[in-house]
């Protein structure tokens, strides 16, 4: 059988502390549907590998309650996340490892608290990782910088040219971001999306076009936006 071309990782294993509810924020209603639901949603169609990525202890919740019911659980396989999103992301690349995914294929990697994607910008990425390696969504940066000290005082402006917000889904070439995921291991370098992980490689890294809608669902306020951005999606 041909190996798919391109696959997917939702990473869903975060303890969402900033949205401080009583359950996790990616298994929420918004405007009807679990967040996670929503975003997986957004894949689906896509007919490939999607590895969802979730807290340990949650895999009987996910299979019963996002995945079954859905209609989900014959295209996504659950793995246990990490301390850390970096890590939970690994995770998931080594499940996809396991599978023999081609090391030539595209990985979408993408927050299961993200449920607002457009098709036209998923396409960007693919094509985007199928030209560079590696290309992520990013919107530039609207308001004035500054930069504090310890006491709120402000230090300085700092120029907002060529500044932008990133987001997610990040695409990328599959030996390249193994290849970033094993070197920050080594080196001990964190960061906070995968991209930043490439980068530390010093391999280039490009951008398509985001989108405001994209938003991740972080804190409570983030929630009312997500319900009146649901109207269009
Ligand atoms: N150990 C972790 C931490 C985060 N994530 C995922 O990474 C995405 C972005 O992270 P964030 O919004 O920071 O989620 P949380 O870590 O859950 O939130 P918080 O930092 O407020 O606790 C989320 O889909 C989250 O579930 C993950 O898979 N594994
Ligand atoms: C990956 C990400 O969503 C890109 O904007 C972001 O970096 C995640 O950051 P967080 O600290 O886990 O919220």
């Amino acid at each position: 059988m041909a190996q798919p071309r391109v696959a997917v990782i939702v990473v869903a294993g975060g303890s969402g502390q900033r949205m401080n509810a009583s359950i996790r924020k990616q298994y929420m209603s918004l405007a009807g549907l679990p967040v996670l639901v929503r975003t997986l949603n957004v894949f689906a169609p896509m007919n490939v590998p999607i590895f969802l990525v979730i807290p340990q202890g949650d895999m009987a919740f996910c299979e019963e309650t996002i995945l079954a019911p859905h209609l989900l659980d014959k295209q996504v396989q659950l793995v246990h996340g990490g301390k850390e999103r970096q890590a939970s992301v690994k995770n998931g690349l080594d499940a996809l490892h396991s599978t023999g995914f081609s090391r030539n294929g595209i990985v979408l990697i993408h927050d299961g608290v993200r449920p607002f994607v457009e098709k036209s910008m998923l396409d960007r990425c693919i094509e985007g990782a199928f030209t560079h390696g590696a290309c992520i969504p990013a919107v530039a940066v609207v308001d004035t910088l500054k930069r504090v000290d310890h006491q709120g005082k402000i230090v300085s402006t700092v120029s907002r040219d060529n500044l932008y917000q990133v987001q997610t889904p990040q695409a990328f070439r599959f030996d390249l971001v193994i290849k970033a995921h094993e070197h920050a291991l080594v080196r001990g370098i964190k960061g906070t999306d995968d991209a930043s992980l490439v980068e530390a490689m010093g391999e280039a890294v490009y951008f398509t076009p985001g989108s405001v809608d994209n938003i991740k669902l972080t804190t409570p306020g983030d929630l009312e936006r997500g319900e009146f951005i649901a109207t269009r999606f």
